[in-house]
């Protein structure tokens, strides 16, 4: 996986290149990370990026011929498919099921505007597509470009060093994660779930599958819907429906 960032922002994305698992992997050359800042494609001496907005109204707005020479620049870095992902509050919302599918890509553009915006027009001719992390406004693109790319990176072979944890995490089967518990067995006179303790692993199994279940049918109920049940799952969901009923 090649990440490239559209960015004038660049020395942001050391939050990923240069810490945690994501840092780990892109030493290992599990994945590479480049960046490119549309001021270098200012057509202007003084590097203006941005200007006033036709039809008035506060703020700037990122012009289109910067962005389009430097999405130009990043895809022509790409061997093979490359698509560009403009993040913004009015893209499609960012799930769990987007995430695996932008992890079969050979080469992401990610797209990070500031101010009020980008043009429209480099829109409509240069993105693939507009992804939303949220209904909420950050100061700009790069925070909810590098929730996408960790999002991305946990999903890829050898990430993790242990595939099992991106099985496990919240969503990955469509369900809210279980809860968890680590030493001491008693934390402020409170115990940890017996069962955790029984080392029958077929148990524990299924008491973290029945948890998931509760947490995903109170805490997000919609989750559920439309979602195939396993025969185990079924029969755990009639109990705890049957349960609550009473
Ligand atoms: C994606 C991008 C954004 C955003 C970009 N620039 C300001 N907010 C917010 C939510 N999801």
């Amino acid at each position: 996986m090649f990440f490239q960032a559209v960015t004038l922002f660049p020395e942001m994305f050391a939050a990923l290149t240069e810490h945690g698992v994501s840092g780990r992997a892109l030493r290992q050359g599990l994945w590479r990370f480049d960046t490119v800042n549309p001021r270098q494609f200012a057509d202007n001496r003084l590097g203006y990026i941005d200007d006033r907005p036709f039809g008035g109204g506060p703020g700037m707005i990122m012009m289109a011929a910067p962005l389009q020479a430097a999405i130009g620049f990043a895809r022509s870095r790409c061997q093979g498919d490359s698509r560009v992902v403009y993040l913004s509050p009015q893209g499609a919302p960012l799930t769990h099921r987007r995430v695996a599918a932008l992890a079969q890509q050979p080469n992401l553009i990610l797209l990070c505007g500031r101010y009020e915006g980008v043009d429209e027009r480099v829109l409509q001719t240069h993105v693939d597509e507009e992804i939303s992390i949220g209904d909420f406004v950050v100061s700009g693109g790069e925070l909810p470009a590098m929730m996408l790319m960790d999002a991305v990176l946990r999903l890829l072979p050898d990430v993790l060093g242990d595939s099992r944890s991106a099985e496990q995490d919240s969503f990955a089967d469509g369900l809210l994660d279980c809860p968890h518990y680590t030493r001491p067995a008693e934390f402020d006179g409170m115990p940890v779930p017996e069962v955790l303790m029984s080392g029958n692993h077929a148990k524990i199994a299924e008491w973290r599958l029945e948890q998931s279940l509760r947490r995903t049918l109170s805490r997000r109920p919609e989750l559920l819907d439309g979602r195939m049940f396993s025969p185990q799952e079924a029969r755990l969901l009639e109990r705890i429906r049957k349960e609550q009923a009473n």
